[in-house]
């Protein structure tokens, strides 16, 4: 399959779904996700969740993260790029054109300060890459981070069995956490 029928394949995989069973899958993702060591970093990237679209409720990973008394940094696309601000209680967030809860304003934190970044994504497969909506958007945000920041993916499903065609701007997962399991790559 191509990168658009996988898209569209996970897209219709996810719009199936019940908000009670997205509310309880997320619950389990972010349960699975104490089991990796990954709990002693500054700054973890974490996407606020597109409700519409089904993504994957981050809320209770954003509780884990308070609760580790780590930073949690927030997306906000900035013309083909994205911003990263740290997210706050004073942090006001606005519903974009393409219903992403963005932070107006506050603290910039640069690609190189994030340690860990949750990803959302659409499909992946066994060796860790992954589909995006095909903006390039986390894409081009890896390029500038440190090569050792953990890129960790969340989804509700296992991996594509069909190996997902490269290119050459493709940064792999680390890890990819589902309700079930965490995949190493
Ligand atoms: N919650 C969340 N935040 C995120 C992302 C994400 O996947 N999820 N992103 C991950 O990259 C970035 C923004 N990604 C975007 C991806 C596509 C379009 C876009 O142009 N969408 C199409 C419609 C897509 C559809 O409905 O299927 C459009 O408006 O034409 C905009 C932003 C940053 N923030
Ligand atoms: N580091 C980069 N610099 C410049 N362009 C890039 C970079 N990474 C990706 N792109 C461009 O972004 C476009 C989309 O890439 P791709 O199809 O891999 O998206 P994706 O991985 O599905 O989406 P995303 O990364 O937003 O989740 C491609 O046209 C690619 O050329």
């Amino acid at each position: 399959m191509h990168k658009s029928e996988l898209r569209h394949t996970y897209k219709a995989l996810r719009e199936n779904l019940s908000a009670s069973e997205i509310d309880k899958m997320s619950l389990q993702i972010a349960n699975q996700s104490l089991k990796l060591d990954i709990w002693k970093f500054e700054f973890y990237h974490i996407f606020l969740s597109i409700t519409k679209h089904k993504e994957i409720n981050t809320e209770y990973l954003l509780q884990i993260i308070f609760g580790k008394d780590g930073n949690a940094v927030i997306p906000k696309v900035k013309g083909a790029e994205l911003e990263h601000y740290l997210l706050t209680d004073s942090t006001k967030l606005k519903i974009s054109n393409w219903d992403i809860p963005e932070p107006e304003k506050g603290i910039k934190i640069q690609p190189e300060q994030i340690d860990v970044v949750f990803m959302p994504l659409l499909a992946y497969d066994r060796s860790g890459n992954r589909i995006g909506y095909g903006k390039g958007f986390y894409d081009k945000f890896l390029s500038r981070c440190r090569p050792e920041t953990l890129k960790i993916g969340l989804s509700f499903f296992e991996p594509e069995a069909e190996n997902i065609e490269v290119s050459e701007h493709d940064i792999n997962l680390d890890y990819c956490v589902t309700p079930n399991t965490i995949h190493k790559f």
